[in-house]
């Protein structure tokens, strides 16, 4: 007699099952861009059409199939911000959990750049110094405003930024 497991259910030749799939992670570059100037940071709004649009975020995207964290990175911010970034140091490795994907986010300081700024999906991008003041932040970017805010000797209140969040496209 066949053994099935609580929750499967046989059609046709298939066993479908209740048990949730394996989640495998979204790899993700992305930047803290840093002005040499005076430290501000480069925090850009999500375009419309993708998840969390009109959310704030650290400018970078997901890896394409063979590329490393720095051509992924170098490739999203020439696509997305129209600059061509000249250093990319890799900093830190954090996961978040979304409803809509578990993301691997690979973060990197970036201090040098060639060109000008471009908004080309229509998003859009502020200098901000700690605290951010934009609303609502992508609650994956968190450890990283923490570290950065530790760097600076500046607390750091997550619930900050969760603010607005209710009214925000989930
Ligand atoms: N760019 C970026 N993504 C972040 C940050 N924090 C954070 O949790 N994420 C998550 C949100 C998304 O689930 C994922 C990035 O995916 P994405 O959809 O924006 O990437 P993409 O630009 O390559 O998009 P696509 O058009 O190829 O779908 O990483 C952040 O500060 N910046």
């Amino acid at each position: 007699m066949e053994a099935r497991r609580p929750g499967a259910a046989v059609r046709g030749n298939t066993v479908v099952t209740d048990t949730p799939a394996v989640r495998t992670h979204t790899e993700v570059a992305v930047g803290v861009l840093i002005r040499e100037s005076d430290g501000a940071l480069l925090i850009t709004s999500r375009p419309v059409g993708k998840p969390r649009a009109g959310w704030w975020e650290f400018p970078g995207g997901k890896l394409e199939a063979g590329e490393t964290v720095e051509q992924a990175l170098r490739r999203e911010l020439q696509e997305e911000l129209g600059i061509t970034i000249t250093n990319c140091i890799p900093w830190k490795v954090t996961e978040h959990d979304y409803s809509h994907a578990l993301v691997r986010l690979h973060w990197c300081k970036v201090t040098q750049w060639d060109g000008v700024f471009e908004m080309r999906e229509g998003q859009q991008m502020a200098w901000q110094q700690l605290p951010l003041t934009v609303r609502p932040v992508l609650e994956g970017s968190y450890p990283v405003l923490a570290w950065l805010s530790a760097e600076r000797g500046l607390p750091f209140d997550g619930a900050l930024y969760a603010q607005d969040a209710a009214a925000a496209e989930k």
